[in-house]
Protein backbone atom coordinates (compact mmCIF):
# COMPACT_ATOMS: atom_id res chain seq x y z
CA UNK A 1 0.00 0.00 0.00
CA UNK A 2 1.24 3.56 -0.25
CA UNK A 3 -0.09 7.05 0.49
CA UNK A 4 0.61 10.05 -1.77
CA UNK A 5 0.33 13.47 -1.50
CA UNK A 6 1.05 15.69 -4.18
CA UNK A 7 0.98 19.26 -4.40
CA UNK A 8 -0.31 19.91 -1.10
CA UNK A 9 -0.85 22.96 0.81
CA UNK A 10 -2.08 24.43 4.46
CA UNK A 11 -2.93 27.93 5.30
CA UNK A 12 -4.93 28.94 8.02
CA UNK A 13 -6.72 32.32 7.97
CA UNK A 14 -3.30 34.31 8.90
CA UNK A 15 -0.69 32.16 7.93
CA UNK A 16 0.45 29.71 5.32
CA UNK A 17 2.19 26.67 6.35
CA UNK A 18 3.31 25.35 3.63
CA UNK A 19 2.61 24.55 -0.04
CA UNK A 20 3.33 22.07 -3.49
CA UNK A 21 4.26 19.71 -1.11
CA UNK A 22 4.69 15.69 -2.51
CA UNK A 23 5.60 12.93 -1.29
CA UNK A 24 4.94 8.78 -1.49
CA UNK A 25 5.33 6.80 1.85
CA UNK A 26 4.98 2.69 1.53
CA UNK A 27 4.73 -0.40 3.51
CA UNK A 28 7.69 -1.35 5.30
CA UNK A 29 8.57 2.51 5.49
CA UNK A 30 9.35 4.01 8.82
CA UNK A 31 9.67 7.63 8.21
CA UNK A 32 10.88 10.94 10.70
CA UNK A 33 8.64 13.97 10.49
CA UNK A 34 11.06 16.49 11.54
CA UNK A 35 10.61 20.54 11.49
CA UNK A 36 10.55 23.34 14.09
CA UNK A 37 7.72 23.97 16.48
CA UNK A 38 4.26 25.39 14.47
CA UNK A 39 6.00 24.24 11.00
CA UNK A 40 2.95 22.05 10.44
CA UNK A 41 3.94 18.48 11.26
CA UNK A 42 1.19 17.29 13.14
CA UNK A 43 -0.75 19.34 10.25
CA UNK A 44 0.60 16.53 8.05
CA UNK A 45 -0.48 13.87 10.18
CA UNK A 46 -3.97 15.19 10.49
CA UNK A 47 -3.34 15.07 6.08
CA UNK A 48 -1.82 11.64 6.00
CA UNK A 49 -4.72 9.94 7.81
CA UNK A 50 -7.45 11.64 5.67
CA UNK A 51 -9.18 13.25 9.30
CA UNK A 52 -8.11 16.51 7.58
CA UNK A 53 -8.66 17.19 4.08
CA UNK A 54 -5.80 19.39 1.85
CA UNK A 55 -6.63 22.94 1.26
CA UNK A 56 -4.96 22.72 -2.17
CA UNK A 57 -3.45 19.32 -3.38
CA UNK A 58 -4.61 15.65 -3.19
CA UNK A 59 -4.00 12.75 -1.05
CA UNK A 60 -4.31 8.90 -2.77
CA UNK A 61 -3.63 5.36 -1.76
CA UNK A 62 -3.00 3.26 -4.06
CA UNK A 63 -2.97 -0.41 -3.47
CA UNK A 64 -5.97 -0.71 -1.19
CA UNK A 65 -10.14 -0.51 -1.79
CA UNK A 66 -10.90 3.04 -1.34
CA UNK A 67 -11.55 4.10 1.77
CA UNK A 68 -10.45 0.59 3.47
CA UNK A 69 -7.23 1.76 5.18
CA UNK A 70 -6.83 1.17 8.92
CA UNK A 71 -5.52 4.09 10.61
CA UNK A 72 -3.66 3.87 14.10
CA UNK A 73 -2.47 6.99 16.39
CA UNK A 74 0.05 7.23 18.72
CA UNK A 75 0.00 10.57 20.97
CA UNK A 76 2.83 11.91 23.46
CA UNK A 77 0.41 11.23 26.14
CA UNK A 78 -1.87 8.83 24.88
CA UNK A 79 -5.01 7.53 27.85
CA UNK A 80 -6.04 4.51 28.09
CA UNK A 81 -8.97 2.44 30.16
CA UNK A 82 -7.07 3.23 33.57
CA UNK A 83 -9.00 0.25 35.90
CA UNK A 84 -8.48 -2.23 32.90
CA UNK A 85 -5.85 -4.61 32.32
CA UNK A 86 -2.91 -3.73 30.31
CA UNK A 87 -3.89 -6.63 28.62
CA UNK A 88 -7.36 -5.57 27.82
CA UNK A 89 -5.99 -2.40 26.92
CA UNK A 90 -3.60 -3.49 24.54
CA UNK A 91 -6.25 -6.13 23.00
CA UNK A 92 -8.26 -2.61 22.35
CA UNK A 93 -5.82 -1.72 19.21
CA UNK A 94 -6.75 -5.48 17.75
CA UNK A 95 -10.00 -5.61 18.53
CA UNK A 96 -11.30 -2.94 17.33
CA UNK A 97 -9.33 -3.49 13.80
CA UNK A 98 -12.08 -6.50 13.99
CA UNK A 99 -9.82 -9.58 15.71
CA UNK A 100 -11.24 -12.24 17.43
CA UNK A 101 -10.61 -12.09 21.40
CA UNK A 102 -8.40 -14.44 20.72
CA UNK A 103 -6.40 -12.84 17.77
CA UNK A 104 -6.43 -9.67 19.63
CA UNK A 105 -4.75 -11.26 23.14
CA UNK A 106 -2.11 -13.13 21.65
CA UNK A 107 -1.41 -9.69 18.77
CA UNK A 108 -1.31 -7.97 22.31
CA UNK A 109 0.60 -10.08 24.16
CA UNK A 110 3.52 -10.30 21.39
CA UNK A 111 3.40 -6.39 21.83
CA UNK A 112 3.52 -6.30 25.15
CA UNK A 113 6.71 -8.27 24.74
CA UNK A 114 8.28 -6.31 22.13
CA UNK A 115 7.98 -2.99 24.47
CA UNK A 116 9.05 -4.97 27.86
CA UNK A 117 6.19 -5.30 29.12
CA UNK A 118 5.12 -8.94 29.44
CA UNK A 119 5.52 -9.20 32.91
CA UNK A 120 2.60 -6.65 33.17
CA UNK A 121 -0.12 -7.91 31.06
CA UNK A 122 -2.67 -8.35 34.07
CA UNK A 123 -1.62 -4.99 35.84
CA UNK A 124 -4.12 -2.52 36.05
CA UNK A 125 -3.09 0.49 33.70
CA UNK A 126 -3.86 3.27 36.69
CA UNK A 127 -0.88 1.02 38.31
CA UNK A 128 1.89 1.93 35.63
CA UNK A 129 4.46 4.61 35.43
CA UNK A 130 4.09 7.22 32.95
CA UNK A 131 6.82 5.61 30.90
CA UNK A 132 5.17 2.09 31.05
CA UNK A 133 1.67 2.92 30.21
CA UNK A 134 3.32 5.33 27.23
CA UNK A 135 4.74 1.71 25.77
CA UNK A 136 1.13 0.16 26.64
CA UNK A 137 -0.18 2.88 24.11
CA UNK A 138 2.39 2.21 21.38
CA UNK A 139 2.07 -1.54 21.75
CA UNK A 140 -2.22 -1.01 21.69
CA UNK A 141 -1.13 0.44 18.25
CA UNK A 142 1.21 -1.53 17.07
CA UNK A 143 -0.97 -4.79 18.20
CA UNK A 144 -3.48 -3.68 14.98
CA UNK A 145 -1.86 -3.96 12.47
CA UNK A 146 -2.85 -0.53 10.92
CA UNK A 147 -1.92 0.11 7.21
CA UNK A 148 -0.98 3.21 8.37
CA UNK A 149 0.27 4.02 12.61
CA UNK A 150 0.74 8.14 12.86
CA UNK A 151 3.07 9.00 16.26
CA UNK A 152 3.24 12.14 16.79
CA UNK A 153 6.35 12.85 20.08
CA UNK A 154 5.47 9.50 21.11
CA UNK A 155 8.67 9.46 22.95
CA UNK A 156 8.35 13.16 24.39
CA UNK A 157 8.11 11.87 27.74
CA UNK A 158 10.37 9.00 27.90
CA UNK A 159 14.04 8.24 28.78
CA UNK A 160 16.70 6.83 26.85
CA UNK A 161 15.61 3.17 27.33
CA UNK A 162 12.12 3.45 27.13
CA UNK A 163 12.60 5.58 23.88
CA UNK A 164 15.14 3.09 22.21
CA UNK A 165 11.98 0.31 23.25
CA UNK A 166 9.57 1.91 21.22
CA UNK A 167 11.81 2.88 18.19
CA UNK A 168 12.25 -0.74 18.03
CA UNK A 169 8.44 -1.42 18.45
CA UNK A 170 7.70 1.12 15.39
CA UNK A 171 10.67 -0.25 13.06
CA UNK A 172 8.73 -3.62 13.90
CA UNK A 173 5.33 -2.44 12.97
CA UNK A 174 7.18 -0.65 9.50
CA UNK A 175 8.80 -4.51 8.59
CA UNK A 176 4.61 -6.06 9.50
CA UNK A 177 3.88 -4.17 6.90
CA UNK A 178 2.79 -0.65 8.62
CA UNK A 179 3.55 2.82 6.85
CA UNK A 180 5.19 4.50 9.62
CA UNK A 181 5.63 7.66 10.23
CA UNK A 182 6.80 9.41 13.39
CA UNK A 183 7.24 13.56 13.61
CA UNK A 184 9.70 14.22 16.34
CA UNK A 185 12.16 16.62 17.56
CA UNK A 186 14.27 13.88 18.78
CA UNK A 187 17.51 13.08 16.80
CA UNK A 188 17.54 10.01 18.35
CA UNK A 189 14.24 8.61 17.32
CA UNK A 190 15.29 10.35 13.52
CA UNK A 191 18.42 7.96 13.76
CA UNK A 192 16.56 4.97 14.95
CA UNK A 193 14.37 5.72 11.41
CA UNK A 194 14.88 4.44 7.36
CA UNK A 195 14.32 8.40 6.20
CA UNK A 196 13.98 11.82 7.51
CA UNK A 197 11.93 14.16 6.20
CA UNK A 198 12.65 17.52 7.21
CA UNK A 199 9.13 19.99 6.59
CA UNK A 200 10.11 23.18 5.93
CA UNK A 201 13.21 21.05 3.01
CA UNK A 202 10.78 19.14 1.75
CA UNK A 203 7.87 22.06 1.31
CA UNK A 204 10.91 24.39 -0.20
CA UNK A 205 11.83 21.56 -2.33
N1 LIG B 1 -7.20 24.70 12.80
C1 LIG B 1 -6.25 25.63 12.86
N2 LIG B 1 -6.51 26.92 12.68
C2 LIG B 1 -5.54 27.87 12.74
N3 LIG B 1 -4.24 27.57 12.96
C3 LIG B 1 -3.92 26.28 13.17
C4 LIG B 1 -4.90 25.24 13.13
N4 LIG B 1 -4.26 24.05 13.34
C5 LIG B 1 -2.95 24.35 13.52
N5 LIG B 1 -2.76 25.68 13.41
C6 LIG B 1 -1.45 26.37 13.50
O1 LIG B 1 -0.61 25.81 12.54
C7 LIG B 1 0.73 25.76 13.04
C8 LIG B 1 1.29 24.36 12.89
O2 LIG B 1 0.72 23.51 13.86
P1 LIG B 1 1.19 22.00 14.03
O3 LIG B 1 0.60 21.52 15.31
O4 LIG B 1 0.88 21.24 12.79
O5 LIG B 1 2.78 22.18 14.15
P2 LIG B 1 3.89 21.16 14.66
O6 LIG B 1 5.03 21.26 13.69
O7 LIG B 1 3.29 19.81 14.87
O8 LIG B 1 4.31 21.81 16.04
P3 LIG B 1 4.92 21.15 17.39
O9 LIG B 1 6.29 20.63 17.04
O10 LIG B 1 4.99 22.31 18.33
O11 LIG B 1 3.96 20.07 17.83
C9 LIG B 1 0.68 26.27 14.46
O12 LIG B 1 1.10 27.61 14.47
C10 LIG B 1 -0.77 26.13 14.84
O13 LIG B 1 -1.16 27.11 15.78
Amino acid sequence: MKFHLEGVGVAFADRRLFSGLSLTLESGDLTALMGPSGSGKSTLLAILSGLMPPGEGTRRVTGAPPGEQAVSWIFQNSPGLTRRTVLDNVSLGPLSAGATRQQAEDAARSALQLLGLGDLAGTRLFRLSGGERQRAAVARCIASRADLILADEPTASLDARNRALVCQALDAAARNGSVVVVATHDQAVAQACHRVLDLPALAAA
